[in-house]
C-alpha cells in the first residue's frame, strides 16, 4: 500500500457475487444444468428464446434462493417478482435476462467475518434470483468468438453486499465465508474455476473522516479469491495515486488482467447500460408464505460460525483451529467423522491441519479425494494415545495410510512397528547402550543433562524408533 492510502484515504468496497445453484434442471425449462456437457447440447426452444415459448419457474430454484437468503440472515419477501433486464450481447439469445429488480427474494441480511482476530459484520443489501447467460470463448487470434448456450438459464443468485468492506483482505474473508455458507447449505458447488461462483468488486476511496463515498470503479474478470484481493489492492493503489495528485476518479468498469497484473478499462459510465427494466410479463408473481420459509429454514444445517463456536466451547479447540477446520465443509465433515473414532479433538485437528493438509497439498488433492479414511485417522490417534506406537512411528504409519488407505492396525502389524514397552526387553538394550557409551555416561554423571538424550537416542536407534521413550528414560535414570 502506498503512503498516500495508508494515511489519507479510507477504502470502501462492496461485492456483487453470482452463485450458480445446484438444481438438476434450468430455472425456466427442463434442460439439464450439468457442467461440462458438449457445447450447445443442453438447450431447448425456451432457453434459446425462440418466439412463442413460455418460461415456467423451477420451484426448486426458488427454494434454494430462499434457503441461501435465509442463511445470509435476509428478510424474505412475502411477494417477489421477476423483471426483464434488457441488453444485447451474443451470450444472451433472448437479448434480455430474466432477473429481479425491485422485489428481490431477500434483503437486509448480513454475515460475519474474522480478520486479524476481529469479528466484523458485513451487510447484505439483497439476494435476487436470475438466469445465467451463455459462455463466450474468444479465439486467441481474434478472428472469431464461439458461444456455448448450455449455461443459459442455469439458476443464479446475485448476492450484493453493502459497501461495508474496508480492505482487500476483508473482501477475501467475506468471499471465503460466503462460499462456506453456500457449501454448508448445499446451494452450489461454488467453484470459481468452473464459474459457479463469480465476483465483481466495487471500490472507492475517500478522505478519512468524510461521510460521502467517493466515485467507485467496478472490477471484473477475477478467477480466484486471491485475484479478487490482488485486483482490489492494485486498484486501491491506483486510485490513491490519482487522488493524491489532485485528479478525479472516473466511474468505470475495469477488467483484471491476470497476466499483466493490472486493471484495464472496459467501459466508462457514459457507455454504461440502460437496462430498461420492466416486469417480466410471462411469469406470475411469487407468493412466499411464512410457513414455507419456516420449512426451508429447518433444512439449514449448522453453519460455519455455529460450528466454529461449538468447536471452541465444547471441544476446547483454539479459535484458530476452529476457524481453519470450519472454513471448508468437507474438511469440517472429515474432522467430525474422525471424532466418531477418537475423543482427542486436538490431536485430530493437528493431524488434519498439519500432516493431512500438507500431504493433500503436495499431491494436489482435495480432502474428498483422500484415500485415508477418517475412521483410520481416529484409530491412529487412539493407538498413539494408548502407547501402542510412538508419535514418531505414527508419522510413518500415516504415510502408508495416506498412500494406500490402509488400516493403521494392520500396517503396524505387517511392518512390526508396535512400540516396545516391555521393561525386561528394553532393560537389556539399555544395559548394552550404557556399556557401549561410557563417555555419555560420564558426561551425564558430571552434570551434563544433554548426555541423557544421547543415550535415549542410542536406545531408539537400536530399536528402530520402537522403544517407548518414557520407559527408556525411567530405566536409564534407575541405572545412572
Ligand atoms: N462508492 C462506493 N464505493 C464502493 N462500493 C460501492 C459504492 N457504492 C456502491 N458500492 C457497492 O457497489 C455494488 C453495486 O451493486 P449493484 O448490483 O447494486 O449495482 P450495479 O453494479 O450497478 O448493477 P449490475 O448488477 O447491473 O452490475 C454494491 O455491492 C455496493 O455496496
Ligand atoms: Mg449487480
Ligand atoms: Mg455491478
Amino acid at each position: 500500500m502506498t503512503q498516500a492510502t495508508a494515511t489519507q484515504f479510507e477504502t470502501v468496497i462492496g461485492l456483487e457475487v453470482h452463485v450458480e445453484m445446484k438444481t438438476q434442471s434450468k430455472i425456466f425449462c427442463g434442460c439439464s444444468t450439468h457442467f461440462g456437457a458438449p457445447p450447445n447440447t443442453n438447450v431447448c426452444p425456451i432457453c434459446l428464446g425462440h418466439p412463442g415459448v413460455l418460461p415456467v419457474l423451477n420451484r426448486g430454484a426458488l427454494e434454494l434462493a430462499i434457503k441461501a437468503a435465509t442463511a445470509l440472515n435476509c428478510k424474505i419477501a412475502e411477494e417477489s417478482k421477476f423483471d426483464r433486464k434488457n441488453y444485447f450481447y451474443p451470450d444472451s439469445p433472448k437479448a434480455y435476462q430474466i432477473s429481479q429488480f425491485d422485489k428481490p427474494v431477500g434483503e437486509h441480511g448480513w454475515i460475519e467475518i474474522e480478520v486479524n482476530g476481529q469479528t466484523k459484520r458485513i451487510g447484505i443489501t439483497r439476494v435476487h434470483l436470475e438466469e445465467d447467460a451463455g459462455k463466450s470463448t474468444h479465439a486467441a487470434d481474434g478472428t472469431h468468438t464461439l458461444v456455448d448456450f448450455n449455461r443459459v438459464g442455469v439458476p443464479l443468485i446475485e448476492i450484493v453486499s453493502e459497501p461495508d468492506i474496508r480492505t482487500p483482505e476483508e473482501a477475501r474473508a467475506y468471499l471465503e465465508k460466503l462460499k462456506a455458507i453456500m457449501q454448508y447449505c448445499d446451494i452450489s458447488d461454488v467453484k470459481m474455476e468452473e464459474g459457479s461462483l463469480r465476483c465483481d468488486a466495487n471500490i472507492s476511496l475517500r478522505p478519512f473522516g468524510q461521510k460521502e463515498f467517493g466515485t467507485k470503479t467496478e472490477l471484473k474478470n477475477m478467477n480466484s479469491f486471491r485475484n479478487v484481493q490482488r485486483a482490489l489492492e492494485y486498484e486501491q493503489e491506483r486510485q490513491a495515486k490519482v487522488l493524491s495528485e489532485g485528479g478525479t476518479i472516473i466511474q468505470q468498469t475495469l477488467r483484471w488482467d491476470d497476466a499483466k497484473n493490472e486493471t484495464i478499462v472496459m467501459r466508462s459510465k457514459e457507455e454504461a447500460h440502460d437496462y430498461r427494466y420492466f416486469p417480466e410479463p410471462d411469469l406470475v408473481k411469487m407468493i412466499i408464505s411464512p410457513e414455507w420459509v419456516h420449512k426451508i429454514r429447518e433444512t439449514i444445517p449448522e453453519l460455519p460460525d455455529q460450528r466454529k463456536a461449538r468447536y471452541v466451547e465444547q471441544l476446547g479447540l483454539p479459535s484458530y483451529d476452529a476457524e481453519v477446520l470450519t472454513a471448508t465443509k468437507a474438511v469440517s465433515d472429515f474432522f467430525e467423522a474422525t471424532l466418531q473414532h477418537t475423543d482427542n479433538a486436538k490431536a485430530a485437528s493437528n493431524w488434519i491441519m498439519g500432516e493431512l493438509a500438507g500431504h493433500l497439498n503436495e499431491a494436489g488433492l482435495e480432502i474428498t479425494d483422500s484415500k485415508m479414511k477418517p475412521e483410520h485417522l481416529g484409530k491412529l490417534i487412539g493407538l498413539i494415545d494408548k502407547g501402542t506406537i510412538s508419535s514418531k512411528i505414527a508419522k510413518t504409519v500415516f504415510e502408508d495410510m495416506f498412500a494406500t488407505g490402509g488400516d493403521p492396525e494392520k500396517i503396524i502389524q505387517e511392518k512390526g512397528l508396535v512400540q516396545i514397552s516391555d521393561e525386561g526387553e528394553l532393560a537389556k538394550i539399555v544395559d548394552e547402550v550404557i556399556a557401549n557409551n561410557p563417555q555419555s555416561v560420564a558426561d551425564y554423571k558430571a552434570g551434563k543433562e544433554k548426555a541423557l538424550g544421547a543415550l535415549v537416542g542410542q536406545v531408539m536407534k537400536a530399536t528402530k524408533g520402537k522403544a517407548n521413550p518414557q520407559i527408556v528414560n525411567k530405566l536409564l535414570m534407575e541405572r545412572l
